[in-house]
């Protein structure tokens, strides 16, 4: 096991990673709980897969456990799912000792990071991320949320959590397309400031998604230490965090108006949106062109879309849509959007003053045919 440490003062938790943890959650659990009582939330998919070992684990450090199940997918992360959930909860009388277990992909971990948040004023939350995306990001940092029809994770709140098991084992259930868009994620942290894990993983990134044991554990550590790094200087994204949204000002377009669902998941629309970040950079005359396309030939490479018109069930694309859902981005200010760019490869930065008009061609040479 690896453990790394999220230093945020007296909310510093750590992030324990390695094979075969949830088998040993309720012994690393219990320093963290202020009574042996803990609400696990998780979806159908995972539950049937981890709620055995996790519950048998809890039981054997004597940690009573309750398990809540909700619908698996990008949809949960919705206002209505939330009232669900804190019914559930409330119904079965938990208290503020009470700690809240996220076991799943980002989406529980977003949905029950904000309940935590804000039931009873706010419980303790622990995540046991159980996909690559959120064990490399979602997972530490404490961004929690929900979509609304105005946009992704428009309803939120900064809440950390008391500590992050990732146990890499689980990753061997989780479905190929899933594991790639996790993957882009992974490939951001390269972009942001770290040439040389780029070129790694331009080198292993396949054997990260075949499941090569140390390529995946290096991968991983990576991520989790970058954002551990930049999360703990800036837990609330006063300036340098938002360097972790490169690809998301275009991404989460991307999302909203393909409507969160199936169609173009998280991670992928987060890949197509660090190549829009990188060719605005290069339209803008800050970063080579070759950049873009070095990006593009990685992602596509390891099997994800680089071009938003050949996906399946692509929308009609209209840029003053695009346009639209990026004004609901969350670096809006005075009603403009602080752009995150590239200098290249491994020097991304934040950028005010964007020229509209590059903006428009990079959306219009990305999604008009
Ligand atoms: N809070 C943050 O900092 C942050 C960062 C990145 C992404 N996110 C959010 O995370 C969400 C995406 O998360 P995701 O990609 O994990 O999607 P997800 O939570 O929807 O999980 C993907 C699918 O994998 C299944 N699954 C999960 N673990 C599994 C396993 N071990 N084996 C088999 N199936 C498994 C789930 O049931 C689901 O169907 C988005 O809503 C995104 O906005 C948040
Ligand atoms: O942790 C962060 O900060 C991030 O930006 C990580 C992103 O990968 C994640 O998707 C985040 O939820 C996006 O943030 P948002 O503030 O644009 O919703
Ligand atoms: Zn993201």
């Amino acid at each position: 096991m690896k453990t790394l440490t999220v230093p945020l003062a007296e909310r510093t938790y750590p992030i324990h990673i390695g094979p075969g943890l949830l088998a040993r959650a309720g012994e690393l659990l219990a320093p963290v709980l202020r009574r042996p009582s803990v609400a696990v939330v998780t979806d159908h998919t995972v539950g049937a897969l981890y709620r055995a070992p996790l519950e048998a684990s809890l039981k054997a450090a004597g940690i009573a456990s309750r398990f809540i199940e909700l619908p698996p997918g990008e949809s949960s992360k919705s206002f209505a799912t939330l009232e669900r959930l804190l019914d559930i909860l409330l119904e079965a009388r938990v208290e503020r000792s009470t700690t809240l277990v996220a076991l799943g992909g980002g989406v529980i971990g977003d949905l029950t990071g904000f309940a935590a948040a804000i039931l009873l004023r706010g419980v303790d939350f622990v995540q046991i991320p159980t996909t690559l995306l959120a064990q490399v990001d979602s997972s530490v940092g404490g961004k929690t949320g929900i979509n609304t029809r105005h946009g992704k994770n428009l309803v939120g709140a900064f809440h950390q959590p008391r500590l992050v098991l990732a146990d890499t084992g689980v990753l061997d259930t989780l479905s190929p397309r899933d594991l790639r868009s996790g993957y882009a994620e992974v490939v951001k942290y390269g972009v942001i400031d770290d040439p040389a894990f780029f070129a790694w993983l331009e080198e292993n990134g396949p054997a990260v998604l075949a499941g090569d044991g140390d390529a995946r554990a290096h991968a991983i550590a990576t991520s989790c230490a970058a954002k551990a790094r930049i999360v703990g200087a800036d837990e609330r994204e006063s300036g340098q965090r938002a360097l972790l949204n490169l690809g998301h000002t275009f991404g989460h377009a991307l999302e909203a108006e393909t409507g969160f669902g199936p169609t173009l998941l998280h991670g992928e629309a987060v890949g197509l949106g660090m190549i829009m970040a990188l060719d605005l950079s290069a339209r803008l005359g800050v970063a080579p062109a070759g950049d873009a396309r070095r990006l593009s030939a990685h992602l596509a490479a390891c099997g994800l879309p680089v071009d938003p018109r050949t996906l399946a069930d692509a929308p009609s694309w209209d840029v003053d849509r695009l346009l639209a859902h990026m004004g609901h981005d969350k670096k809006v200010s005075d009603g403009r959007v602080t752009y995150v760019l590239a200098r290249g490869i491994g020097a991304a930065y934040l950028e005010r003053n964007v020229d509209p008009d590059r903006v428009r061609e990079t959306l219009g040479a990305a999604v008009l045919p």
